[in-house]
């Protein structure tokens, strides 16, 4: 981890626009204002305002004005003033008229290369249509009126060649920028710009900048804590004078988006260099990340957020570390020890109290496999199924007695065309009214063992001396049914199918408050194993509260692995949410983890 701490250069102020002017090429011949804004980098004239709406556009325009081609026409378009001033009345009062007026007269004059190229140039639709922009954005109002420009320092030493001077006028939004004091050389060096933040949008301050003063005063002997209030106090216009870095910008994908695993609170963390650079996040946010050159602090947005500033988030290894050594606990929550506690079997194929789901099953499941010991962030991308692929198992999982079954139950009745689900082995006798294949399969106690040991059981248990289990291959004839399989598993069960075949989407049903549940669950009925007389028995007080802790425990240990956590309060309200969420899964784009898609 990094000794050292960032502090965030913070312009407070009112803040219209930015501008910037470079020097040592030569006196200046123009000045390009790069609004902060907004994005729209504009040649200065007198007022300005945006018009750009897209980045592309803009990074268009920003590459187009910071190119050499333009440059080339700002001379020429001084020679045209020039060329005006000389003239005894000036013939037309626009820029593209003195262009033509120019040509007109360089075709009177003796052909050289120079006059050729010139004419070329002046002939050339894209020149017009800027000399003609020119025009129009020459004679326009625009707000807010700009302050005048500072004046250039007086004094620039002349072997600092690469001197940058940039003039920032700012509104209360933050610089977006970090500073710190290099160990080596004692400079103050800009420590990091915020992607998407003012400084990033100027295009004006890079990393590794080094910052010699600010507002003529100068840096050096200044600590970072001393500059922040030198930064905050100035007003208007503030004038850095800066060494540009040699740092290369890094070029990122800035498509990766990431599920964040764990809750994340930047004002509790000790270690983040700067606490208000932070980016607060909680578990199951999608973010976007914009920037991974330093390896412990990363850069990220939130998605679907209206700023565009990135702020830091610990990097997966600095979290993985920090997991790793438990330290400090306060960041996230830390992998409790589940402590399930079963308020009854689970009807749909009454497993026992035991958990069995099989270790050796989850170890056979190949990639995708979700091996995720310690929950930081899971890579994500947009996923929306192609009508020749298998529909999503949904996987309903939840305390024993909260209403899985129910949910499951009223699902396929609302739409059996739509919902299907896994028949259980049992080795118990066949009912007369039960067939074989519908309610379960029938199969012998040594047959049931036999495929325990093959490890086909994803779930299995034993209940009145008769085994009940769920195998692995029935979960694939369900899915490939052509239906959306529903499937009841203990959250132990889920790892074994979070696989780019299954691509499970995982549901925690979850008790609301226990006064809640005291008052929608008096006449419900949950099964029980302790009175085997009276297969049924009324919630009790002690029940609710196993309900509740054991939600807790689950979602503390299999969190990071529920895709929708839906409150059963109201079975109704609750039955439609889920199927609403399913609905929405089928039909709309939405995020699975990138695994996925690569097998
Ligand atoms: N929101 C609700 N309001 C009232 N009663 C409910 C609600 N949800 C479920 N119940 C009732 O609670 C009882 C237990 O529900 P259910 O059998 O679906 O639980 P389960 O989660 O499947 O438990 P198990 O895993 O033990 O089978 C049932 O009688 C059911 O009708």
């Amino acid at each position: 981890m990094k000794a050292y701490r960032e502090f965030r250069s913070d312009l407070p102020d009112k803040t219209i626009t930015g501008t910037s002017f470079c020097r040592p090429v030569g006196p200046l011949s123009s000045v390009i204002i790069k609004p902060l804004n907004n994005d729209k980098p504009i040649i200065w004239t007198r007022r300005l305002e945006s018009h750009m709406d897209t980045s592309e556009d803009s990074t268009f325009l920003q590459d187009m004005l910071m190119g050499n081609t333009l440059h080339l026409l700002i001379k020429v378009y001084d020679r045209l003033q020039k060329y005006r001033a000389q003239q005894p009345a000036p013939l037309l009062d626009s820029t593209q008229g003195l262009a033509q007026d120019l040509a007109k007269e360089l075709h009177s004059v003796v052909a050289n290369p120079e006059t050729t190229e010139l004419l070329y140039l002046l002939s050339k639709p894209h020149v017009q249509a800027l000399l003609s922009v020119h025009d129009m954005v020459s004679q326009k109002e625009f707000d807010p009126r700009l302050p005048p420009l500072p004046p250039l320092p007086d004094y620039i030493e002349k072997e600092e060649d690469s001197i940058k001077i940039v003039c920032l006028v700012k509104n209360q939004e933050p610089l977006g920028a970090t500073i710190k004091r290099d160990e080596s050389t004692g400079a103050i060096v800009v420590a990091r710009v915020m992607r998407g933040g003012a400084a990033d949008r100027s295009g004006l301050i890079h990393e590794g900048d080094k910052l010699k003063e600010v507002n003529g005063v100068p840096m050096e002997d200044k600590n970072p804590e001393e500059i922040i209030p030198i930064l905050a106090k100035s007003e208007g216009a503030v004038t850095f004078k800066v060494i540009p870095g040699t740092k290369e910008p890094e070029t990122i994908d800035n498509k990766i988006f990431i599920r964040a695993l764990f809750d994340y609170d930047p004002q509790a963390d000790p270690a983040i260099p700067c606490k208000d650079a932070g980016l607060e996040f909680c578990r199951g946010d999608v973010l976007q990340i914009v920037s991974q050159e330093d390896d412990t602090w990363w850069q990220a947005r939130r998605h679907g957020d209206a700023n565009l500033r990135a702020g830091l988030i610990p990097s997966r290894q600095l979290q993985e570390r920090r997991v790793t050594l438990q330290r400090p606990a306060v960041l996230f929550h830390p992998l409790r020890d589940l402590k399930v506690f079963d308020t009854g079997l689970r009807k749909s194929f009454r497993l026992s109290r035991k958990d069995n789901t099989s270790q050796r099953v989850r170890q056979k499941m190949g990639k995708g496999h979700a091996s995720i010991h310690l929950p930081i962030y899971q890579e994500i991308l947009p996923y929306k199924r192609q009508p020749e692929e298998p529909y999503r198992l949904v996987l309903l999982t939840g305390p024993s007695g909260v209403g899985v079954t129910e949910l499951k139950r009223r699902l396929l009745l609302s739409d059996p065309e739509s919902f299907s689900i896994t028949v259980p082995y049992t080795t118990r006798e066949r009912k007369r009214h039960e067939r074989e294949g519908v309610e379960y399969h029938f199969v012998s106690k040594h047959t049931f063992e036999k495929d325990i040991l093959n490890h086909k059981f994803l779930e299995y248990g034993e209940y009145k001396g008769n085994y009940y289990g769920v195998s692995l291959d029935s979960v694939h004839r369900a899915v490939a049914e052509s239906k959306v399989c529903l499937l009841d598993v203990k959250p132990n069960a889920i790892a074994a199918l979070y696989t780019s075949e299954f691509k499970p989407y995982v549901v925690f049903v979850k008790p609301p408050s226990i006064e809640r549940l005291r008052l929608s669950r008096r006449k419900a009925k949950v099964l029980s194993s302790q009175n085997e007389q009276t297969p049924t028995k009324i919630f009790t007080e002690e029940d609710f509260q196993d309900m509740i802790t054991s939600a807790q425990a689950m979602e503390n240990k299999y969190g990071h692995l529920f895709e929708k956590v839906i409150i059963n309060d109201d079975l109704a309200m609750a039955f439609t949410e889920l199927r609403n969420e399913l609905t929405k899964i089928e039909t709309e784009t939405h995020w699975i983890p990138n695994t996925w898609a690569h097998v």
